[in-house]
């Protein structure tokens, strides 16, 4: 059966500090009502690349504190300082992290072998399990299939978290190396990814429209194709939606909506406008009002 992860936001007090009561409401929610499968954990979604180490810490405890083992969780470690990242694995790992996940380093333009030693150290004395996080629009990394099989001969590196539109990859990855872990990351490309056999998703919108999407899954996997082709356009339709409107910060405002206390998103994120807000109650009354 395919997974459904939900990329846990953070919720964070007008200041950017953490707000824990937030946080955790969005996790029992993830878990209660949207009956996800697994928490992507500091990932683009939670803004963790805005935090301090201090506080990449204080969501780590959080998620895992209120989680326990009700759903699988992935802690994504991986930052600009490598001692940082190698510090975060071992601090999930010992935590009791089921699997951990990296996002390739960023900023400077890295040779593969620096690449492939950036994730080889992480791992270095760390007993768990690693996704890369491949997400070349937001860090201008895009790894090939030979680089793939590269960073796989590390067998503590089970998979992929492939946020790419190149499917033509997915489809190599895929059948190159059918014994990985491969999850989709772009939301309003599911559909595609699941008729190349991904093992499931992970995402941002999830954290709202998880049931819906799972209806989608549901139905591919009973052939039938019409259904899901209906159920990604509803949710496209609502993914465009929250797109227009900057969609950090509008998936928790429809959060704050469905009553779910999501906070603010951290600057230099946008702070919410009343044009905003008032979009965001009309997304929440055309999507996902039940
Ligand atoms: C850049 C970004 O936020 N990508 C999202 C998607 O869920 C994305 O928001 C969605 O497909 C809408 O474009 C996820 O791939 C990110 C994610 O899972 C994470 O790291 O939090």
């Amino acid at each position: 059966m395919k997974k459904l992860y939900s990329a846990l936001m953070t919720a964070f007090n007008e200041d950017g500090s953490i707000n824990e009561a937030g946080t955790r409401e969005m996790i029992r929610y993830n878990i209660d009502v949207n009956k996800v499968d697994g928490l992507y954990v500091g990932g683009s979604t939670g803004e963790n690349f805005l935090l301090s180490p201090e506080q990449k810490k204080q969501v780590f405890k959080i998620a895992i504190d209120e989680a326990k083992s009700d759903v699988d969780l992935i802690a994504q470690v991986g930052s600009l300082d490598l001692n940082e990242s190698k510090f975060l694995a071992k601090f999930v790992t010992d935590l009791g992290y089921p699997k951990i996940s990296a996002v390739t380093p960023f900023y400077y333009k890295y040779t593969f072998e620096e690449i492939k030693d950036y994730y080889n150290e992480i791992l270095k004395g760390v007993d768990n399990k690693l996704l890369i996080y491949s997400i070349p629009a937001l860090t201008g990394v895009g790894l090939s299939i030979e680089q793939f099989a590269e960073l796989f001969e590390n067998p503590k590196i089970i998979g992929i978290k492939y946020t790419n539109a190149d499917f033509y990859l997915l489809e190599r990855v895929r059948n190159k190396f059918p014994d990985k872990l491969i999850l989709s990351g772009f939301d309003e490309m599911l559909l595609p990814a699941l008729a190349l056999n991904v093992d499931g998703c992970i995402g941002s919108t999830y954290n709202l429209n998880a049931p819906r999407v799972r209806a989608e899954m549901d139905a591919f996997d009973a052939g039938d194709i019409d259904k899901a082709r209906e159920l990604q356009k509803v949710s496209n339709d609502a993914i465009t939606a929250l797109i227009q409107n900057d969609i950090y910060p509008s998936l928790k405002l429809v959060f704050e909506e469905m009553g779910v206390h999501a906070g603010f998103t951290k600057a230099p994120m946008a702070k919410p406008t009343d044009e905003m807000r008032a979009d965001a109650k009309k997304i929440y009354q055309d999507y996902f009002k039940k």
